[in-house]
């Protein structure tokens, strides 16, 4: 399993940056004389299942009995209030945070109580925290190919070329050389998921994207995310409060409430849905649905 990370925000700082940019598996590298050690073009979706998850942080049961099927391939949001867990499922699915109880699947390969018996194939997964967190003393072009660097995963020439190639996919050709320290927020957010594209992960997950984007920069993530659904075929899951930003990227959303999933479907379910938690999530949250 490889987790190639973004950096979480100031306060996680360098120590998790680093520890969690060092899981790559000995299996992944192959093939000698080309010009990756890694195959970057083997992308694919991975199913997720999650079964009866349970968390509690002292006497405060934050998971309670959470079962999800995500399936390979999809854009996937979980919406709710704050403090309902959101961040925290995606922890767990991650593996940063083990649960007490429940298992989590990765194709079919569960990830905790039985891992090492029978652990997931090698994939790559990468998370976009709530702060872009770039590195200020570095260029946007090296931010993107920090890590491939880092870990020498390939020539230089070729990763030049996949810093170009994955700043085209943000629609931010051109931008090597900028400083990253000048970009908008909107800006070093689609840097941030650049470098986790570096790696062609075969999931991605995205923490609070919108947090801090004004309403145009949003709408701009939003039609980026969803371009890159056209071009990606891996799975994307995206934790939000932003109810429109959902609905207009999702192929799923799942509404989360008190550490629970109270309903999950299609956007077009979501917004025609008789459960009065997302009933009032729609109209006192998010103040009604954007064009209605
Ligand atoms: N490491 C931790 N230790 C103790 N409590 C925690 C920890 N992480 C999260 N919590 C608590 O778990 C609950 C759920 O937190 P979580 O961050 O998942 O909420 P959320 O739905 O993502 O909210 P927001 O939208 O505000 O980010 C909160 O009450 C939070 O205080």
């Amino acid at each position: 399993m490889v987790f190639v990370s973004q950096m979480d925000s100031a306060h996680d700082g360098e120590g998790l940056f680093h520890k969690l940019m060092h899981g790559l598996a000995p299996s992944f590298f192959h093939k000698e004389g080309c010009d990756c050690r890694v195959d970057l073009t083997d992308t694919r979706g991975v199913s997720i299942r999650i079964e009866n998850l349970n968390k509690y942080f002292g006497e405060k049961h934050v998971l309670k009995d959470v079962n999800l099927a995500i399936n390979a391939g999809e854009t996937f949001c979980i919406i709710g209030p704050s403090g309902t867990g959101k961040s925290v499922l995606l922890r767990h699915i991650v593996k940063l945070d083990r649960p007490d109880s429940g298992e989590i699947f990765i194709d079919g390969h569960p990830v905790f109580v039985n891992a090492g018996k029978d652990t997931p194939s090698d994939y790559r997964y990468s998370m976009v925290f709530q702060s872009s967190a770039l590195f200020n003393s570095l260029t946007v072009g090296e931010n993107v190919g920090l890590w491939l660097r880092e870990k020498r995963i390939c020539k230089e020439h070729r990763i030049r070329e996949i810093i170009r190639e994955k700043l085209a996919m943000v629609g931010l050709e051109n931008t090597e050389q900028l400083k990253t320290s000048e970009l908008s927020g909107g800006m070093k957010k689609r840097v941030a998921i650049a470098r986790s594209l570096a790696m062609n992960p075969d999931l991605i997950l995205y923490d609070e994207p919108t947090a801090e984007l004004d309403p145009v920069t949003t709408d701009e993530l939003a039609n980026t995310i969803l371009k890159l659904k056209e071009t990606t075929k891996n799975t994307t899951i995206i934790v939000t409060h932003d109810l429109n930003f959902a609905l207009y990227v999702s192929d799923r959303i799942a509404m989360m409430h008190d550490g629970r999933i109270v309903d999950v479907g299609t956007p077009t379910e979501i917004k025609a849905s008789q459960n009065p938690i997302v009933r009032g999530f729609i109209y006192t949250t998010t103040k009604g649905i954007k064009g209605e």
